[in-house]
């Protein structure tokens, strides 16, 4: 895999999770061939590649999302800030509440969108009282983009919104845990192109505090959005680049010529 990392202690500040020879088997397939991929913090990094080639596979590594699948093994190291995420010491529930993710699907609780946002920092114990609560609820939905449209309807389900709200929904309790990484699997894919544009904005903003992975169909998407784009083909990253770079000046031939669209 190609990597533009400089000097190891430079890469070391810079990276948030570090991947090394990840392979992923579902029963005796093999899904994932030996990925080695470091997320920078504060990064937007894309997933891009064909249907089946691993994106959704490889993201799911990066918060133990597979261990819920009784097939998965995975094998190779994952670091996020230096500590193996699959050390048998690691909390699964605490690795995915600093390593968030969103789905191709809002799935907002059956509650309402106080309590969506509530739970998470109630489950973890962040907060003590009320008021440190409604703060939390608040912060998390404007950083969302949401709060002027729920302000007033709080107590509503969350189930109530229209999909868009309900992905910034979905967002919002993901903030509210504090995350480190958001990983994000394809988000708009159920969204139309008006509340496909305020997620892409709502990533843009979401950046200056928080390391975002996507994985996207859509290679329009992933050259608006993202810092670096990572092109996967039959479960391997063949390149890795500045998102301009990749899609301007491909490194490889199968680059090339999926973004040219001859495959895919
Ligand atoms: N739960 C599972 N059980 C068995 N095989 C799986 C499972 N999930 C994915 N796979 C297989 O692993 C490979 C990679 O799939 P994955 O969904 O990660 O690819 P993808 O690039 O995200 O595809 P898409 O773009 O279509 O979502 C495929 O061959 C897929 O059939």
């Amino acid at each position: 895999m190609q990597n533009s990392q400089s000097a190891p202690d430079i890469a070391s500040q810079q990276t948030a999770i570090r991947a090394r020879n990840v392979e992923v088997f579902y029963g005796d397939t093999q899904a994932i061939k030996g990925i080695d991929l470091d997320v920078r913090n504060n990064e937007v990094l894309s997933f891009i590649g064909p249907s089946g080639c691993g994106k959704s596979t490889f993201l799911r590594c990066l918060n133990r999302m597979n261990d819920t699948i009784d097939s998965c093994r995975v094998t190779g190291s994952i670091e996020l800030d230096g500590q193996d995420i699959y050390h048998s010491s690691v909390d699964e529930v605490l690795l995915r509440a600093k390593v968030g993710m969103v789905f191709q699907k809002p799935n907002p609780f059956p509650k309402s969108i106080y309590d969506n946002i509530a739970y998470g920092p109630k489950l973890h114990g962040l907060v003590e009282r009320k008021p440190e609560l409604d703060e939390i609820v608040e912060s998390s939905l404007r950083r969302a983009g949401l709060w002027e449209e729920v302000k007033d309807r709080l107590t509503e389900p969350g189930t109530g919104l229209s999909g868009g709200q309900q992905q910034r929904l979905c967002i919002a309790r993901t903030i509210a845990v504090s995350p480190e990484v958001i990983l994000m699997d394809e988000p708009c894919s159920a969204l139309d192109p008006i509340a496909t544009g305020i997620i892409e904005e709502l990533i843009h903003d979401l950046k200056e505090k928080f390391t975002i992975v996507i994985v996207t169909h859509n290679m329009q998407q992933a050259a608006r959005v993202s810092d670096r784009t990572a092109f996967f083909h039959l479960g391997e990253v063949v390149e890795v680049s500045e998102t301009d770079d990749l899609f301007t000046n491909p490194k490889h031939k199968r680059t090339e010529d999926y973004i040219t669209g001859r495959y895919g």
